[in-house]
């Protein structure tokens, strides 16, 4: 029920915004790195202001309290996306789970995707991941020059084992780029006013002949999915006779029937794991190489506890966690420090709403903040540093709370029933990377032509629509102690 807040007489209005011109709003005041502007903004206007991007009103939620009143109390209201014509109508004919519209197609994959991604079966994944981490931390060392592509290759190569069951890859595996090129090609289409069709979206029923991009659209929709069949296909055979190995795409054959998924559903669910995953766990890791390279004290401190905790004669795993609370909340200050999809996935309200004396109409774009909300220095104080401390009590041993964050400690993964669904996983990959990476070596200058150490800076940063990732920068990587490279391939002999 819609409570009007002052009574029938009254007219409530939006939340107030910056000035915008006439027709096109607010749209060319917002440009690359589009957060920083409207955290800004937010100084002025508020934990909830408003927009006009072309005639589309836009509400931004600045504020925990008011993204977990609004979209986990009033999820009913605020579960929808907008239309996503290229991304989700023509790329991937309304299969692509994140950007799908609220309703019964959505509730289907998303509870079939739920079953291979909840916390029990999550531990079905940790050999993977460990064997990539070794794998990872080895290539790091001997080639230290291309680090940065080497964490795209292994963080596809750790997904594409988890959702397919496959060995691990090689840097010029051809499905793992074309996978790569189909994600890149979503994060982009998904990014807005990328293409024209989203503003004037009649233009969609332009035949294709007289609309390239829709012609092209559909035919990458056609080899996407005959691409995504080949991948599935030898995994349900397997699947069929009994020989399969432990992987999303297996569980979710099994249980095809129960959530009466289609060969097509089956063959998108499964591709969506694989790049939902890859492009925004490798920026992730991305980020905390930089924060290792500015952060040397932290380092030090998480290497002092994996050396106290694991010692020198092993490898860290999933089982050690507990023990490893400095970790822990370095993966949380990661993951706060650089959201790296710091706007999320925006939402759409199903109908008129109010809050806090404000309108909020049927049909607004709804904004969330997560770069704003994991800044505010009234919760996170000198919100730049890199300090895991502030996620410890002062034993160091113990998380403590941060309300509204379902115990994660930021709202990088968002909110509510539209949360990211592979957000326990994602944190197991990064810890499991983490813990090896910091146990095995040390992250160290490169230096430039003149004997000078190379300093990244901490806000340099590649916009790619709707993530972001560092600019790449020149780094080394050195073992901490003999022996290392030895365990690592023990470690990797064990787990495959
Ligand atoms: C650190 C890495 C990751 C980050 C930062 C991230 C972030 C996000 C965000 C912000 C959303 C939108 C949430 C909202 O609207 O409130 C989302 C949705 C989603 N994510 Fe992730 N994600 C990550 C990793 C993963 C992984 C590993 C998977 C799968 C294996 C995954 C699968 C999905 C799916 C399927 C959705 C769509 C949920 C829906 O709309 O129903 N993500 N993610």
């Amino acid at each position: 029920i819609v409570i009007r807040p002052n009574g029938p007489k009254s007219r409530p209005t939006m939340p107030p915004g910056p000035k915008g011109l006439p027709f096109l709003g607010n749209v060319l005041q917002i440009p690359a790195f589009q957060f920083l502007r409207l955290t800004e903004w937010k100084e002025q206007f508020g934990l909830i202001f408003s927009l006009n991007l072309a005639g589309q009103q836009v509400v931004v939620i600045n504020s925990v309290k008011i993204a977990v009143d609004l979209l986990e109390r009033r999820s009913g209201l605020y579960s929808d996306r907008p239309r996503f014509i290229m991304a989700s109508e023509i790329l991937t004919g309304n299969l692509f789970l994140p950007v799908m519209k609220y309703g019964d197609a959505w509730r289907k994959l998303h509870k079939a995707a739920h079953e291979g991604l909840k916390s029990q079966v999550l531990p079905v994944y940790q050999p993977a991941q460990a064997l990539e981490a070794t794998l990872l931390a080895q290539n790091l060392v001997n080639r230290p020059e291309e680090w940065y592509e080497e964490i795209k290759r292994s963080t596809a190569s750790s997904m594409k084992t988890m959702v397919y069951g496959t060995p691990p890859i090689a840097y010029d595996d051809p499905v793992v780029a074309y996978m790569n090129g189909m994600g890149h090609r979503l994060t982009v289409a998904m990014a807005p006013g990328k293409y024209l069709v989203e503003l004037f979206p009649k233009m969609l029923y332009l035949p294709s002949w007289l609309a390239p991009w829709k012609r092209e659209g559909l035919a990458w929709h056609e080899r996407d999915t005959q691409e995504l069949k080949d991948l599935l296909r030898p995994i349900t055979e397997q699947v069929d006779n009994g020989t399969h190995k432990p992987s999303f795409a297996a569980n979710l054959h099994l249980a095809a029937n129960e959530h009466n998924l289609t060969q097509k559903e089956e063959a998108w669910l499964t591709g969506t794991m694989f790049f939902g995953g890859s492009d925004t766990s490798s920026a992730v890791l991305a980020f905390f190489i930089l924060a290792m390279r500015l952060y040397p004290q932290v380092m030090k401190k998480a290497q002092a506890e994996l050396d106290r905790v694991i010692g020198r004669d092993r490898v860290p795993d999933l089982s050690d966690r507990e023990e490893l609370p400095y970790i822990r909340a370095l993966v949380k200050e990661l993951l706060r420090w650089c959201p790296v999809g710091p706007l999320g996935i925006p939402r759409q309200i199903q109908q008129d709403d109010y809050y806090d004396g404000y309108l909020i109409p049927k049909g607004t774009l709804i904004l969330v903040n997560s770069w704003g909300m994991n800044n505010d220095p009234e919760v996170f104080p000198d919100p730049r540093e890199f300090r895991p401390e502030r996620f410890l009590d002062p034993t160091e041993t113990i998380h403590v709370a941060v309300p509204g964050t379902r115990n994660q400690g930021h709202v990088t993964f968002g909110f509510g029933r539209r949360i990211c669904s592979g957000m326990n996983l994602a944190t197991q990959f990064l810890f499991i990377n983490i813990a090896t990476l910091l146990w095995s070596v040390n992250v160290e200058p490169a230096y430039d032509q003149d004997g000078q150490a190379i300093v990244p800076s901490p806000t340099d940063w590649i916009d790619e629509g709707t993530l972001m990732r560092p600019v790449p920068f020149r780094c080394n990587f050195v073992p901490r102690f003999n022996g290392v490279e030895t365990l690592l391939r023990r470690a990797r002999e064990k787990s495959s």
